[in-house]
């Protein structure tokens, strides 16, 4: 399932196996954490995961109350951004539920600890902020380099499949959804040399995301819920 957040615009996915009933929900928001979780239950899921591409800036996450509302279910975050959760992982691991799993590569520009979470067949990526739909991430705030992000994001995600789908963690014109090879082709600021896409990045001039000052905060503590509301 594809799911919304309209203040932050955030899209947050629901993915499951049918067959086990397995599931993982990647970038909740902490506000639409009772729709989500009414859904697994309405689906008879059994959510075993909720993960976070990164330490968002701009939202606070869902992992903390969903971990409340179905129990069972462990909050994921990358080692590297610095962040408490259940499940701190790295490059190489994967997020296994039912026959599926989602495999984990390092995709840093945006923050140090972003994640890019490929599912085991390489037909879905979820590239969080690293990569946005003709867009990508800022690079202004956190740990942002655009050097870094341009590396990522070719090494990274445009050697997956061309067909390869691509479901980032936000959108503010209201597409959904795109294809490696789109972006790889068509994505205005990555097709750009190096030097040009550092130039872009470091005079977007940006408003800073209104929640930033108490997002960041509690998304450090993304796993414990208790301490942010
Ligand atoms: N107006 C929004 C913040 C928008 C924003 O800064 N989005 C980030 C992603 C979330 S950390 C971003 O990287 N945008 C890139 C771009 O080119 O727009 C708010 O106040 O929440
Ligand atoms: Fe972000």
């Amino acid at each position: 399932s594809g799911l919304f957040e309209p203040k932050s615009c955030t899209y947050t996915y629901l993915l499951a196996d049918v067959k086990s009933k397995e599931a993982i929900v990647i970038d909740p928001v902490l506000e639409m954490a009772k729709r989500d979780a009414a859904l697994v239950r309405e689906l008879g899921l059994s959510l075993l995961y909720a993960a976070n591409t990164h330490c968002h800036a701009d939202h606070i996450t869902g992992t903390g109350l969903l971990k409340k509302l179905l129990p069972g279910c462990r909050s994921v975050i990358s080692r590297d951004s610095g962040a408490s959760a259940d499940v701190l992982i790295q490059e190489g691991h994967s997020l296994k539920f039912g026959a599926f799993a989602l495999e984990t590569r390092s995709s840093p520009g945006h923050t140090d600890g972003c994640l890019t979470y490929v599912l085991n067949d390489k037909t879905m990526a979820f590239t969080g902020d690293a990569l946005l739909i003709r867009g990508c991430g800022r690079t202004d705030f956190q740990q942002g380099s655009p050097e870094t992000l341009y590396r990522s994001v070719h090494q990274k995600i445009f050697t997956l499949p061309g067909d390869c789908l691509i479901y980032p963690a936000h959108d503010y014109t209201g597409q959904t959804v795109s294809t490696v090879e789109e972006e790889r082709t068509l994505n205005p600021r990555l097709t750009l040399s190096m030097e040009a896409f550092v130039r872009v990045m470091n005079n977007l001039d940006l408003p800073k995301p209104q929640q930033i000052d108490f997002a960041v905060p509690a998304n450090l503590k993304c796993g414990i819920q208790d301490s942010v509301v």
